[in-house]
């Protein structure tokens, strides 16, 4: 009898959030008078698909237990110096909990609009696919490439799609990528580690409410997409 599958989260929130330049680390500023990191970890709370969700942050980190519920997700104190060394020390941490065929969901803290209507779509858009897949956004823009604040040509947008999260993988395929990886710092997203596999990660649209808050300007286009309890994507 095959088993049904099972989806855990892994969220990686160790980053200091260099370019928003906040006092704290981004991840715990206030989006409509909440924690960022705690909008994002109720998308999955919410989410009837996912077994478990786990939360990789500094080991010296003194806010996440103040943000984290106590319920559906556990703290693994293992963050990297790099995102993608925050994911593979997460992924080693859960060597004994996780089975290989088992499947992560890796999303950036910093994207508090993730819905579990996202992750429906995600989840079921991929189904089986041998390697994984994520959300993303086609390009819609006319692409410039910049060279001393001048544009020194035009690159073409058609094929060109803007990574999200959450990015998904099975255990044991994405252990294998990211311990394939030498660089950490050439490697700024899970699929990135796949495709370096020979692999070609399945893309599925997103929504631009799951942006990724990076600048400071963000925290009120985020704000404007939470105040939207139910989008009208779906
Ligand atoms: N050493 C790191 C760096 C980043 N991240 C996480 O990876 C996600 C995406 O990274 P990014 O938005 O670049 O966050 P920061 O690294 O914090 O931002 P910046 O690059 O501006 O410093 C975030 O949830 C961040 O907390 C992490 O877990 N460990
Ligand atoms: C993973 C990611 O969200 C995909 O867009 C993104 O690459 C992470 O942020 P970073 O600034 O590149 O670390």
């Amino acid at each position: 009898m095959t088993q049904a599958p099972r989806y855990f989260a892994l969220i990686p929130a160790a980053g200091v959030g260099a370019r928003m330049g906040a006092a704290s680390p981004k991840q715990y500023m206030k989006i409509g008078g909440r924690p960022m990191l705690r909008h994002t970890l109720d998308a999955f709370l919410s989410s009837d698909l996912v077994a478990h969700t786990f939360v990789v942050v500094s080991p010296d980190d003194p806010y996440i237990d103040a943000v984290a519920p106590s319920h559906g997700v556990t703290i693994l104190r293992c963050g990297g110096d790099s995102r993608m060394e925050s994911v593979r020390n997460g992924l080693a941490v859960l060597a004994s909990t996780l089975g290989p065929d088992d499947w992560v969901l890796v999303h950036d803290a910093a994207r508090p609009g993730l819905t579990a209507d996202l992750i429906e779509k995600l989840v079921s858009a991929i189904g089986d696919h041998p390697a994984g897949g994520l959300l993303a956004l086609p390009i819609v823009d006319t692409v410039k490439r910049c060279i001393d604040g001048e544009a020194a040509g035009t690159v073409p947008r058609k094929g060109l799609w803007l990574a999200q999260t959450p990015q998904m993988f099975r255990y044991r395929l994405l252990s294998q990528a990211l311990a394939a990886t030498t660089d950490p710092n050439a490697i700024t997203d899970d699929a990135s580690a796949v495709e370096a596999l020979g692999l070609s990660p399945k893309l599925v649209e997103g929504h631009p409410r799951n942006l990724k808050v990076t600048l400071p300007e963000d925290i009120r286009i985020a704000e404007m997409y939470l105040a939207v309890s139910q989008p009208e994507f779906v």
